[in-house]
């Protein structure tokens, strides 16, 4: 079979804490047809891979002169083994040195360069890399860990659980209910599992349960005689019912039928129609307690819930809340045009320490917010509109002290953009030290 030729302009995805958009080293490459997407810090490619999936094929030139921890190794490695990715690694002599990241160049890049080195080599390469990346194209791109579903975002254990179940779950009909406080995503969640499913391509309807008075959700979901109603309108499709809990007693009645006839029986009509829907249910009460109470129909209750899956609370998974936050600064620092590269600490500290109420939505908007107020580049805790000194849990002097060697530190990285031997000598420190105190700190190279 012939292969189809490489396309003229070719994607390059650079990872630097040390480059910027606007060096020479950049433009040059530019101006050879590269399209260059600049990444300061893994977060940030790690966010851009997520979100396009429509990625074909990619060269990755990734920085490795100041991601000196065995951490950094670790995190850069399931990025740099991403299927659509070809990948050569910049290093310098030290840098190579290094056992750990010797290992990381061997098992997931395609080449090196040592810098300096000369534009010719390096072209080759990238090139070679890119190559091997659009011959590897059409591969399906797997997250290498369950770290997303859809939509969805999360590292966390419990979600990499969720995402696995939800896979699963997509691959079949069963009614699906989804329990979860507001905000955690139920439905996103019902329209990964839709778009994962068979019926991806066909209707997905969202019924809000809560807002219609009884007769009137009865005819919305049903129709009349004449008139198609919301079920109809799925057919083929997925049916979510939100909030379902709420569902009136003359509506619950019609959809045990449907589920167990796989008919719909519409008000005042003899016969029922066949109708094919998968039908997924959400809410963030206590359904069981609306069971107890008789407010809903037990025997429904076990049709809707074959599959139950619960969403954890976002102060539940902490290790979320920083990654989400990036995300959607990501996010909506693109739909608004601001080049916000980041949090401040203080900022950074303050997402742990709240307690997310409204979960995930909350943490979206406040990051919307702060995206347009922040004046500088990076999210200060008061642009988050977090700056409550009492939610910050209690330190001890040592706690203390090492939160303040962490933040010096990572001022001067940022003022020094990044460069490790002028924030070693703002701070008074070797280079060496501040290697050990950066891995001390779990920093990686961009903050
Ligand atoms: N894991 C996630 N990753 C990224 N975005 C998320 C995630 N979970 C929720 N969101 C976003 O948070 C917001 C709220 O999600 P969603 O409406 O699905 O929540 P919900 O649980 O259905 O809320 P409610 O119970 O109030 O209806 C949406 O903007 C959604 O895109």
């Amino acid at each position: 079979m012939a292969l189809p030729p490489l396309p003229a302009q070719r994607t390059l995805l650079l990872l630097s804490s040390r480059l910027h958009a606007q060096m020479p080293f950049v433009l040059r490459l530019g101006s050879l047809g590269w399209q260059v997407h600049h990444f300061a810090d893994l977060p940030s490619l790690k966010c851009f891979l997520h979100d396009r999936d429509d990625l074909v094929a990619a060269a990755g030139l990734i920085d490795l002169r100041d991601l000196g921890s065995e951490e950094a190794v670790a995190e850069l490695t399931p990025v740099l083994s991403h299927p659509r990715l070809g990948c050569v690694a910049m290093t310098d002599a030290r840098t190579i040195a290094d056992d750990s990241m010797r290992q990381l160049v061997r098992d997931c890049c395609f080449d090196f360069v040592t810098l300096p080195c000369p534009d010719d080599v390096l072209d080759t390469v990238i090139g070679h890399a890119f190559g091997l990346a659009w011959l590897g194209r059409g591969t399906t791109y797997l997250p290498h860990d369950d770290a997303g579903f859809g939509g969805m975002v999360g590292e966390s254990p419990e979600m990499r659980s969720l995402f696995r179940l939800l896979r699963l779950t997509a691959s079949n009909d069963a009614p699906v209910f989804i329990a979860g406080e507001t905000g955690t995503g139920k439905e996103l969640a019902a329209m990964a599992l839709h778009e994962h499913s068979a019926r991806a391509g066909k209707p997905f309807i969202t019924i809000h349960c809560e807002s219609s008075a009884p007769g009137a959700l009865l005819s919305m979901l049903a129709g009349h005689e004449q008139q198609r109603g919301r079920i109809e309108s799925a057919h083929r499709g997925t049916l979510f019912l939100d909030e379902a809990d709420r569902l009136p007693l003359d509506s619950q009645a019609m959809l045990l039928g449907l589920l167990e006839t796989g008919r719909l029986m519409k008000p005042g009509a003899e016969d029922g129609i066949p109708v094919d829907v998968r039908v997924i249910s959400a809410s963030h009460h206590d359904l069981e307690a609306a069971v107890a109470e008789g407010r809903f129909r037990a025997d429904l209750y076990h049709r809707l819930s074959v599959l139950r899956l619960q969403l954890p609370a976002l102060r539940e998974r902490g290790e979320d809340i920083e990654h989400i936050a990036h995300h959607a600064r990501m996010k909506y620092a693109s739909e608004y045009g601001r080049r916000i590269k980041g949090f401040s600490p203080c900022a950074l500290r303050q997402l742990q320490a709240h307690a997310w109420p409204g979960n995930v939505r909350e943490l979206h908007n406040r990051v919307r917010q702060a995206v347009i107020k922040a004046e500088g580049r990076y999210i200060s805790a008061s642009d988050l509109g977090l700056n409550n000194e009492d939610a910050l849990p209690a330190l001890t002097l040592d706690e203390a002290r090492a939160g303040a060697e962490r933040d010096a530190i990572l001022t001067a990285l940022r003022r020094n953009r990044h460069r490790i031997g002028e924030s070693a000598r703002e701070l008074g420190v070797s280079r060496v030290t501040l290697y050990r105190l950066m891995n001390r700190h779990g920093m990686r190279a961009a903050c």
